[in-house]
């Protein structure tokens, strides 16, 4: 028997398996298997499978692997890199360190709770660009998409491509436009085979509440609809930095309400070098007990902690 988490950072609930504790680590292969069976059918789904695995990097206690429910691999996962540090952070006692993943070592840090049973974590959001060939994006006539228009993407709205590596579309609207079926025409085009994106891409909608408040809706590449993107919410902060100076937000702690709850966020700009902290909860839901690969017997053990965290959001 093995023991797994079930665990969600603002809503986007993943199940978190540490390969380290298994004699035998599984391949991708059986990984992906398992990702698209848990996220599928156990404790009502999940929206993919974060996957510890010991990293010889200095100064990192692990190494993240993201896997989406539909089976894909994603080179980062902002909520899911906060549920995997608090993870190594009680293994290990520590309280900050870095995480391996795909394209970057990365700063996590413990936070004070946000509430009792409402544990918080911090972690960097990096490394950013904005070029096609990395995104990758084709066909729209540039190198970059900054809060340009793309009429085949919706009449009279502006979007900007940010990669956070992993890619995002955003775009800044309205309520009508939250409320129509936009986002998930466009977002379930767009990873679709399709012109524009041949790796599929997150897709953004953000709406502004104040000058340091926004609420994002994501449709993510691999998932569908979500309750929160960590990293949706981070590439959207820079997006909101980048093309409306006048709300000076570099640097300034940002709210990103999702359908989820919240985060915080914070753009930083250093040396021309954007990077993105955010920060909130990270929430064990419950425990699981299996037999891997192929799990028969499954005992599953609640925690309270799912109960804090939506106490503490109403
Ligand atoms: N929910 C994640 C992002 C997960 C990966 C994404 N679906 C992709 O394929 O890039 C987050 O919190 O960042």
């Amino acid at each position: 028997m093995v023991q797994i988490q079930k665990v969600h950072g603002s809503g986007n609930s993943f199940f978190l398996l540490d390969q380290t504790i298994l004699k035998q680590p599984l391949t991708q292969t059986q990984l992906i298997d398992l990702a698209k069976d848990l996220t599928r059918n156990v404790l009502g789904g999940a929206d993919g499978l974060l996957v510890v695995s010991p990293s010889t990097h200095p100064g990192a206690l692990g190494k993240m692997q993201v896997i989406n429910a539909d089976g894909s691999i994603a080179s980062m996962c902002g909520n899911g890199l906060r549920t995997v540090a608090r993870y190594l952070a009680d293994k290990f006692h520590e309280d900050q360190f870095l995480v391996e993943t795909a394209n970057a070592d990365l700063q996590v840090k413990k936070e004070p709770d946000w509430a009792p049973d409402v544990h918080c974590m911090s972690v960097e959001i990096s490394p950013v660009s904005f070029e096609r060939t990395t995104l990758p994006f084709d066909n729209l006539d540039c190198e970059q998409l900054i809060n340009a228009e793309v009429t085949d993407f919706a009449p009279d709205l502006k979007f900007s491509a940010i990669a956070v590596p992993n890619p995002h579309l955003i775009s800044f609207v309205d309520q009508n436009i939250l409320d129509s079926d936009l986002l998930k025409n466009l977002g379930t085009k767009l990873n679709s085979p399709n012109p524009y994106f041949p790796e599929g891409v997150n897709v953004n909608f953000a709406k502004i509440i104040d000058e340091r408040h926004l609420f994002v809706q994501t449709f993510e590449r691999g998932v569908g609809f979500t309750n929160a993107c960590g990293t949706g919410m981070s590439a959207t902060s820079l997006a909101f930095a980048l093309n409306y100076p006048e709300y000076d937000a570099f640097n300034k702690l940002l709210t990103i309400t999702n359908p989820g709850g919240f985060v915080q966020t914070r753009v930083h700009n250093d040396e021309q070098q954007y990077w993105m902290e955010l920060i909130g909860n990270a929430t064990i839901t419950h425990i699981l007990d299996l037999e891997l690969p192929n799990y028969q017997k499954i005992k599953v053990q609640e925690t309270s902690e799912d109960a804090a965290y939506q106490k503490f959001i109403k």
